[in-house]
Order: structure tokens, then sequence, then C-alpha cells
């Protein structure tokens, strides 16, 4: 649990007690006093996922890693970090009180190890005493209409703390909500530890030693994060080969070295090669169309997710990767020396990807010009990477021409990593976008996005000149009535669509709700040596992809084109590259099929 509020409002901390509102039903809403402020604008349900799980971590004696962040405003020890390893906390009570006219659960944690003082601690505090009165309670008293029974919690007076009743959160007698300060008899109380015994896992694990060379290094624990050994402060592994700590005035670094991954030590277990043509395991559903065709020793799967937008997929097989400059090649020029020097990027202000990821050529948009290692500096695997993605989307987009891609997205993913759903649409770049998968297999899906799968039905507000997505809500539907009134049929265009909305209605509610997922229709089996080519500008606008990493190791080279005339004169020379005269890729077409 991270507790990290900015304003100390009805929250509370001491050495060994925290008191802390559950969170969610809040949005950052103006204040006339206080600015941009996060605020109650809903009441919280004792249904919620949040408020049974910590009801079930009480009941079950279940302790929380408690985690402090810097921004807490309660007047304790500074926090040294932004982020700080706090304690096991138990939770000992959770009540319901109101927050404007919106109800609010509470919870009130204790330290679970009372005896040792909290590094948290104000300086000068005393030392916890050595024998505690767990019989100390403030008072009891019954709410007049409910009966339940709950302490005396608030200096104000008691007040029922049963999100049931009527009378919740309101003084006794009284008919308005309380000021919060809560008792000091309360807060004193100490409620024995149920277990007696300290939780089993460490809150701050002693990071291995000698990781180097074993596969801890890409586990989750390997990458997720470790505690600096000098100045303690939390770090993810923002490098793929170092462990830096981020810490103002820390300068410990140590070199990752990952156990080398061959193509074979990457196969899932009960996989093997394939010899011949790769058989397919992907899937489409709904409208999505495929065509299959052999080039080679490649299988090409083509998806048609709307008029002239294709996904294919080339399936390659062990002929094709064991090639000299293939993918087995590839997969180990890849984890040499700092592993391309790929990082976490950071998505928005402080959050990192999970993946890591490193961009080559042609800056563009998101990329900072320095962070764009230019193609003459690049390494051997970048460039081989390049030729093949070029081959790759020049064979998907037979007959019509697109110029050889000019820039190299390197992404690394470790165990459990993946890229969240998102499109590759940035104004800079054209309409073809070529990946080449190395080493552990991935699934890859579409979807189309959310506005334009649910788009806004509502009957006054129908506009028959929205552009309908195949393969959104009712799309067909939609289709033949804004066809009735593009041809001018208004007697029937209206007729019609009153019928629709007549018959649709509740549907259109249900799919139309805040928190409907929107499926894919197109998932992907992406295995070592296969490319990706997306090509068509309505797969950025009207869908979006995501990609899930499977086993210990894997990589995606994804070559794009970006527009020379959108991007700085004085950076363009990172994009040029030539190619040595006969090695531009041509499919490994020349192999022989054997009988
Ligand atoms: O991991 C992959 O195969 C694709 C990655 C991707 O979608 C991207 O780099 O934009
Ligand atoms: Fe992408």
């Amino acid at each position: 649990m991270l507790i990290d509020f900015p304003n100390g409002d009805g929250q509370y901390m001491d050495e060994e007690i925290i008191i802390t509102k559950a969170p969610g039903s809040c949005e950052m809403l103006d204040d006339d006093s206080r600015g941009r402020v996060r605020q109650q604008v809903r009441s919280q349900t004792y249904q919620s996922a949040h408020i049974k799980t910590f009801e079930n971590n009480m009941n079950d004696h279940v302790a929380i890693g408690v985690i402090f962040g810097s921004k807490h405003a309660l007047g304790l020890a500074t926090m040294p970090h932004r982020f700080n390893v706090g304690a096991f906390f138990h939770i000992t009570h959770i009540w319901a009180q109101l927050n404007g006219l919106h109800t609010v659960f509470m919870f009130r944690l204790q330290k679970v190890n009372l005896n040792e003082k909290s590094w948290w601690a104000p300086l000068g505090s005393a030392l916890p005493p050595a024998n505690r009165d767990y019989l100390k309670k403030a008072p009891l008293a019954s709410c007049i209409e409910c009966q339940s029974e709950s302490p005396l919690i608030y200096d104000e007076g008691w007040v029922c703390v049963n999100h049931a009743c009527g009378a919740m959160g309101r003084l006794q007698g009284h008919n308005s909500s309380i000021p919060l300060s809560f008792n000091q008899d309360w807060l004193n109380e100490r409620k024995r530890w149920p277990t007696g015994r300290m939780p089993e896992q460490q809150l701050a694990p002693t990071f291995p030693e000698n990781i180097n060379g074993t596969t801890f290094t890409t586990s989750v624990a390997g990458w997720k994060g470790f505690i600096c050994p000098r100045c303690h402060c939390c770090n993810s592994r923002i490098d793929w080969a170092h462990q830096k700590c981020i810490a103002e005035g820390c300068d410990y670094s140590q070199k990752v070295t990952h156990a080398i991954q061959t193509h074979l030590s990457l196969l899932p277990p009960h996989v093997e090669e394939v010899h011949g043509h790769a058989i397919p395991h992907n899937v489409h559903r709904g409208h999505v169309e495929c065509t299959k065709l052999f080039l080679g020793h490649w299988v090409l799967l083509t998806y048609k997710l709307c008029e002239n937008n294709y996904v294919t997929h080339f399936m390659a097989n062990r002929h094709i990767n064991g090639r000299p400059g293939g993918a087995n090649d590839m997969l180990l020029e890849m984890q040499k020396g700092d592993g391309l020097g790929l990082k976490r990027p950071y998505m928005r202000g402080q959050q990192l990807t999970r993946h890591y990821a490193r961009n080559f050529g042609m800056p563009y948009n998101y990329v900072a010009a320095p962070d764009s290692a230019p193609f003459s500096e690049a390494p051997p695997a970048i460039m081989t990477s390049l030729n093949r993605l070029t081959w790759a989307g020049s064979e998907a987009v037979r007959g019509q021409y697109y110029p050889p891609r000019n820039e190299l997205l390197a992404v690394g993913y470790m165990e459990s990593q993946r890229m969240g759903y998102h499109d590759d649409g940035e104004r800079e770049l054209d309409d073809l976008v070529s990946t080449w998968s190395l080493g552990a297999p991935a699934h890859m899906e579409f979807r189309i996005k959310r506005s334009h799968a649910h788009p806004n039905l509502g009957e006054e507000s129908y506009d028959p000149t929205d552009e309908v997505v195949m393969g959104s809500d009712f799309w067909q539907s939609r289709q033949r009535l804004n066809a009735l009134y593009r041809a001018g049929h208004m007697n029937a265009f209206r007729l019609a669509k009153r019928e629709f909305f007549d018959t649709n209605r509740t549907e259109i509610r249900r799919l139309g709700a805040r928190n409907a997922q929107v499926p894919w229709c197109l998932q992907l089996q992406l295995s070592h040596g296969d490319f990706v080519v997306m090509h068509g500008a309505q797969i950025h606008t009207s869908y979006e992809h995501q990609v899930i990493a499977g086993g210990a190791l894997r990589y995606a080279m994804t070559a794009r084109y970006v527009r020379p005339h959108l991007v700085d004169p004085s950076e363009r020379w990172r994009g040029d590259f030539t190619l040595a005269p006969g090695t531009q890729y041509t499919g490994d077409l020349d192999l022989p099929i054997p009988l």
C-alpha cells in the first residue's frame, strides 16, 4: 500500500498508526481556495473490490506492506526519498464516514512490530513502551437508529459508522456531517497482532548476490526493482544492463550481465523448431478476413481489418532463421555488450513503461533527437534488421512504392513484460510499419479503439455522415441506415432510424457502458523470426494493438518511415544509411524447399 497523500485532509499518521481513506471515486477538480485538487465525486460502496480486499485482509490477519511517498504532509520525519519502505501494518478498523454528501470508507492501520521504534518517528520521540496495555480502549456506544456498536472515533462526539444506517456520519442529535479530529484514546488503542509472529516475507527483500549470468536478471524479481544497498532508495531497473540508483547524490551503479539465451533455450516447453511451412495458430473474429500465401519457406497470412487496411503475418521456419544474418544470429547479436543500451522509457511524468526500448535513425515526435542514435553509429544488428524489415514491408505492399525505412525502434521484453494497447500513427510516419520478432514468442492483439467500437449512439444525436468502422457496434445496420440518408430517402431514413433505436436500445446501453471492454478481433501468435507488417492509416486511427511477450527474453525490431520534411533539417542525417551493394535482403527465396 502506498501512502502518499499530498493533502492530509481526514487522514492521519504517527509512528504506529495510519488512518487513510479507501482509494477511488475521486476526480481532480478546481477548488476556490486550494486550486486543482483531488475531490470525492461519488459515494463509495461497501461491495467495491477495494473495500472487500481490505476487509478480507483484516479478517484473515494478512499484514500489509506500506510504502511512504514523500508527498504526504503529516508532519513526521522527512522522507529521504520519493518512495520509502515503511513497515508491515495490519488493519484494525474499517468504517464509513461522510465526506460532504458522499460516503467514504476509512481504514485504520497499526504497525505489526510494536517492539521496534519506527524509522520515520520524529526526532527525539520516546522509545516504544516495553509493556503494552492491550485492554485499554476508547469508549464504545450504540446507534439509536441501527443499534450497531462502535468506538468513539472523533473528538467532536460519537457518530454511527455503519454505512447502511441513515444516521451514518452525523453527530448523534445533529443533522450535519462533522469536522474530523481523531479521539486520542482511540488513536492510543493497540490491538494485539493475532498471529503473534512477524510476516514471513521481507518487506525489503535483499537482492541476491552474484546474479550475473543467471536467469534471475530477466525475471520479474530481477527487473522490477531493487533497494539501493548504499542509500536504501527504491529503484526500478531502468537500464537493460545496469542497476543504477536514481537518488540524488548517490552514484551506486552495478553492471548486470544476462545469461545468454538462444532461440532454442527460449522455445516454450514441447514446442520445436518448424522444419516445413509454419502452422498458424492465429485467431480472427467477426468482420476480419484472412488470405494465405506461401512464399518460399514463408507463410504469409494477410488479415483485412477494413478496406485498404491489412496486417500481414510472415511466419518463418528454422531454415530461414538459421541462415547467416538470420533471426538466430540476430538474437545473439542483440545480447552482446550493453544489450544495445535499451532503457525503460517514461510514459507520463514518473511512470516507466514495462518494456525496454531504444530508437535508431530519424528522430520523430516523441523521440527527442539526441535519444535517437544515428544509423552511422548503430550496431550491425540494427542495420541487418532494417534491411530485412524493408523487404517484408515491400513484399506486403507488392506493387506499391514505399521508400526504404529510415527509423528503427528496438524493444526488449523480459519476463512478463508487454506493450499495452497503442497505435503507431504519429503524424510524421507513413502508413507502413514492419516488425521483426526475435526470441521468445508473443501474442499480438488488434482491436477497434473504444471511441470507434462504441460510437456515441443516441437517437437525437445520431449523425448519418459519421464514418462507420467495420466491426464497430451495429456497423452493418448503420451502413444501411446511412446509405438511405446519402441517397436522399429522408422518410425511409427516419423510419429506419426509429426502428433501429427501438430494436437495439438495451444493447446500445449495454455496449456503451463505461466499463464495456472492446474485445480483440485479431490475435497473432508471433514466433521467433516472424514479421508483422501493418499497412494502412486506419490501423492506427480506428484500431490499436498490444503485444504480450512470453518467456524470458524477446526483442521486437520495428521499422518505420519518418517523412524527412517534418524533421528538423539539422537532425535528418541520423536517418542516413547505405547498404553495401549486393547485401539487400530478398527473403531467402533461394533456399531449396525439401521435397
Ligand atoms: O513487440 C512487438 O512485436 C511490436 C511492438 C510495437 O507495437 C511497437 O513497437 O510499436
Ligand atoms: Fe506498435
